[in-house]
C-alpha cells in the first residue's frame, strides 16, 4: 500500500467532538477549547519493548497504546478528547496488519467519544507507535502528583499485579494455561484506564494522584518526591486478584508492587473526603481500596515505606525503567 492510501484508508468519516477545527488533511490539526484547561500527553510504544508477536496482536497493539496514553489524562483528572498517531512501519507488516493496529484504537476510542484527528507515517526498522492524546479538564482542576498531604489515605483504584501475570503467561505458559487464565492475559492486552471514575471526583477537594505504568513502587514515589512527604503502604492491603493466589508469593510480591502496566491509578485524599471516594466508586462500579497514609516526617519525606511481615521497610523506586543499561 501506499503512504496516501494508507493515510486515506485511516481517515475518519466523520468526528464526535465539537472542539475539532481542523481534522486529517492539513499540515496540522486545530482544537478549539475556550472554557477548560488542555492536557496533553505522548508516549510510544515499540516493539519488542512494549509488544511482540508472542504477547500481543495487531488489535491490541493499537489498544494498549491508546489505553496508556488515556490512563495519563485520567491520572490528571482529565477526559480524553482527541489523538495523533505516529507510526514507523517496517516492511513485513501487511496492510491486514496495520488496519488491524488501527482498529485497536479507533474501538477504544469509540468508547471515550474520540476523534483521531492527525498522525505521521514512516517506514523503518521496527514497528514504533507513539501516540499523543488531548484531554480537557476543568480550569485549574488538575490533579497533580505534588498534592498529598499529611493524614492523607492512599488509595488505588482496581487490583494491581494482573497485567505482569499476563505478560508472565504470554511469555512463559503454554496456550492452556493462557486460557485458564484469561482474565489476566486480558488485563495486558486491553487495559481499561479509570476515566469515569475520576470524571466523577469533582467535588474532592483535593487529590494527588498518578497512575500505574510502572509500578506502585514508581508512581508511590513519584507522589512522595513531588509533594514531599513520607508515604506508608501496608503490603495486606494492596488489592489482588483472587486467582494470582496461584502464583508464588515472590510472584505475588513482584508483580503487584513493581509489575507495572495495570493502568489503575494511585492516589490520596483526606481523611473526610474518603467516604465520598467510596461513593464515587460504587456509582461508577469501581473497586476501590486504602492501602497507606501519608506523613509529614522531615527525615523520611520523599520516600515510601512498605509494612509487611511486622516489618517496615525502604520501598525503592524499583519498577520497570527504560535507559538502565
Ligand atoms: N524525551 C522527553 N522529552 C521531554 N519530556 C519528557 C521526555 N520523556 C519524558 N518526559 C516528561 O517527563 C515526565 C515523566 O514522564 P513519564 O515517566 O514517561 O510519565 P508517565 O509514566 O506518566 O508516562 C512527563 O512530564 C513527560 O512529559
Ligand atoms: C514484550 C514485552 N516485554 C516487556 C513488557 C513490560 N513493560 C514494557 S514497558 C513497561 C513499563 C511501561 O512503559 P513505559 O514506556 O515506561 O510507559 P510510561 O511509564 O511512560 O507510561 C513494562 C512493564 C511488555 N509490555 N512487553
Ligand atoms: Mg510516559
Ligand atoms: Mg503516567
Ligand atoms: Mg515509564
Amino acid at each position: 500500500m501506499k503512504e496516501f492510501d494508507f493515510i486515506r484508508s485511516i481517515q475518519p468519516d466523520f468526528y464526535r467532538q465539537s472542539s475539532v477545527v481542523k481534522g486529517i488533511g492539513d499540515d496540522a490539526a486545530i482544537v478549539r477549547h475556550t472554557n477548560e484547561d488542555v492536557i496533553t500527553t505522548v508516549d510510544t510504544m515499540v516493539e519488542n519493548v512494549h509488544f511482540s508477536s508472542k504477547t500481543t496482536e495487531p488489535f491490541h497493539i493499537g489498544y494498549r497504546a491508546l489505553a496508556a496514553n488515556i490512563s495519563d489524562i485520567a491520572a490528571m483528572g482529565g477526559k480524553p478528547t482527541s489523538y495523533v498517531v505516529s507510526i514507523v512501519i517496517p516492511d513485513s507488516w501487511s496492510a491486514a496488519d496495520l488496519q488491524a493496529i488501527y482498529h485497536g484504537m479507533k474501538e477504544l476510542a469509540k468508547v471515550f467519544n474520540m476523534d483521531l484527528i492527525g498522525g505521521d507515517t514512516v517506514s523503518g526498522e521496527q514497528l514504533v507507535l507513539s501516540i499523543t492524546v488531548l484531554g480537557t479538564v476543568l480550569k485549574g482542576k488538575a490533579r497533580y502528583r505534588s498534592d498529598a498531604q499529611e493524614h492523607d489515605i492512599i488509595f488505588v483504584t482496581g487490583t494491581l499485579g494482573d497485567a505482569a501475570c499476563g505478560l508472565h503467561l504470554l511469555l512463559n505458559a503454554t496456550h492452556k494455561e493462557q486460557d485458564n487464565y484469561r482474565y489476566f492475559v486480558k488485563r495486558h492486552q486491553m487495559p481499561m484506564p479509570r476515566v469515569s471514575f475520576i470524571n466523577q471526583c469533582e467535588n474532592i477537594t483535593r487529590m494527588s494522584l498518578n497512575d500505574i505504568s510502572d509500578g506502585i513502587a514508581n508512581e508511590a514515589n513519584e507522589i512522595a518526591e513531588t509533594s514531599d512527604k513520607t508515604l506508608i503502604i501496608e503490603y495486606d492491603k494492596i488489592p489482588s486478584h483472587s486467582r494470582l493466589a496461584d502464583f508464588s508469593h515472590e510472584q505475588q510480591f513482584k508483580w503487584s508492587l513493581t509489575g507495572g502496566e495495570d493502568f489503575e491509578l494511585i492516589g490520596t485524599v483526606s481523611e473526610k473526603d474518603w467516604e465520598l471516594l467510596k461513593t464515587i466508586a460504587k456509582k461508577t462500579n469501581t473497586k476501590i481500596s486504602a492501602i497507606g497514609t501519608v506523613r509529614n516526617d522531615w527525615n523520611k519525606n520523599g520516600t515510601v515505606w512498605l509494612q509487611h511481615n511486622h516489618q517496615l521497610k525502604k520501598l525503592e523506586k524499583s519498577g520497570y525503567t527504560h535507559l538502565s543499561r
